[in-house]
Formats: C-alpha cells, structure tokens, sequence
C-alpha cells in the first residue's frame, strides 16, 4: 500500500470520511463519541478506528470516548484545512463551471480566485463574482497572486500541458479530472478524480451483486 510520509494512502483515504461524519455530529450538537459509535456511523471497525487515530497520537481518553468538536478539528489540521489554499481552475466548460458554482470548496478553504479559459466566447464572464479570463494570462495573474491548487478541467488533450505550464509557475498541487494520467516531477502532488473509472467500477459492482443474488 501507498504511503504518504509516515501515513499509508489508506488511512489518508478514510480521513475526510471521519471529518464529514464529525462534521454532521457538530451539526447535530452531539458532544462526543465512542469508537463504536463511530465506527457503526462509518462502516469501519472500531479497532480500524483507533488504529487510524493512533497514526496521529490518538485522540480518545479511555472510558469517555472522543470530543467530536476537538477530533474534527484536529482532523481538519492534519488534513490541512487550516491553512487555506489559493486555487485557480482551468477549462471553464461543463465541470469547470460546476465546480466554480460549488461554494463548499470556498468555506472549507479551498478559496478560488481565478478560472482560465481558451475559448473567447466565455471572456468577460464571472462565475461567483470570479473572472474567467484568458488562458494567455495565466503568467502574468500568477505574478500577482500565489497560486496554490490549480483544477484542470480542459479535455485530456491540453491536461498535460496545462500541468506542465502551472508546475513551472510553482504550482505545487494539481486536482486533475481530465482523464489522463498526468506526469509530474518529485515533490508535485496530483490527485486524479477519474469519473468515468468510478462509474465502471460501480458497473462492475451491479454485475456482481446480481450474479450473488441469482446465486442465492
Ligand atoms: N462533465 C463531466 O461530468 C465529466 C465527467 C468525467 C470526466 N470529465 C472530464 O473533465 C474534463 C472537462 O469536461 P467538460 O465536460 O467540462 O468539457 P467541456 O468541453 O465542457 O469543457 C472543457 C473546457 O476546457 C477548455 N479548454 C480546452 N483547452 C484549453 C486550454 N488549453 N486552456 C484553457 N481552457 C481550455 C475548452 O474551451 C472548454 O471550455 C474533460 O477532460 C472530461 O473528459 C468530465
């Protein structure tokens, strides 16, 4: 398995899943939890759990359980969320513009202040207040603004490129759903949303499901 300094990749993967439950808990004004709580919310197992917590020092206390409003925000920390990142999005067709319209992203930090485009008829335009300007700017907006995330909805064709081009800007992190695997030198992080993977993979889950029942 995959790890990312200290932390394999699955454990990092099972993170914002523990934060969104948290999340809903505060919403919920319920004060704290146990593992097992947790772990009926979740679907993972309590062991699982503490396992998982115990990469980062572990948080609960023996007998009580874990502080929801402390473990979420201790979770938010170690997933970052409190540093606040400058994102920028190139592609502004059909998820581009979806993803510009999604406030969510802006609350948890995820502040986005520029989309990129190449085709003339979307120049001028805002989504949210946010220009959508000129692919050909890209240089010079990263002059002024430091530039942190960039979202690359292009089609697959012009991802690598765009990579390559917001790397060279010092671009650190790059949040891909072209479906490309983009190449990227040590020390860049990419994370591929590759939609139509998922879909194939629940594809094959609905064969599977059927064959066990017709077994059944
Ligand atoms: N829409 C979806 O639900 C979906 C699902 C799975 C995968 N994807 C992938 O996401 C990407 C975007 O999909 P879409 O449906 O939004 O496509 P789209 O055609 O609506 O939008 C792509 C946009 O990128 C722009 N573009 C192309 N080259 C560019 C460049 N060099 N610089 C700046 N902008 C450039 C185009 O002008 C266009 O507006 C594609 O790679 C697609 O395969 C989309």
């Amino acid at each position: 398995m995959a790890k990312h300094g200290k932390v394999s990749m699955a454990v990092v993967r099972r993170l914002p899943k523990y934060h969104r439950y948290l999340g809903e808990l505060m919403e919920n004004d319920i004060k704290r939890i146990s593992s097992y709580e947790l772990s009926k919310l979740t679907g993972f197992t309590a062991s699982q759990i503490r396992q998982d917590f115990n990469n980062f020092g572990g948080f609960g206390q023996q007998g009580y359980g874990y502080n929801v409003e402390e473990l979420y925000n201790q979770l938010g920390n170690i997933l970052g969320l409190d540093k606040g990142y400058n994102t920028i999005i190139i592609g502004a067709g059909n998820l581009g513009q979806a993803i510009a319209n999604y406030r969510n992203f802006d609350n948890r930090g995820f502040r986005l202040i520029g989309i990129f485009e190449k085709n003339p008829r979307y120049m001028g335009l805002k989504i949210r207040d946010i220009p959508i300007m000129d692919i050909d700017e890209l240089e010079g907006f990263s002059k002024d603004h430091k530039v942190d995330i960039a979202v690359i909805t292009t089609p697959k064709e012009a991802a690598q490129e765009i990579a390559d081009r917001v790397i060279a800007l010092g671009v650190e992190a790059i949040w891909n759903f072209a479906p490309v695997d983009i190449k990227v030198p040590e020390g860049i992080v990419v994370e591929n949303v590759h939609l139509s993977e998922s879909l194939l993979a629940l594809s094959f889950l609905i064969k599977e499901s059927k064959r066990e029942s017709e077994n059944v």
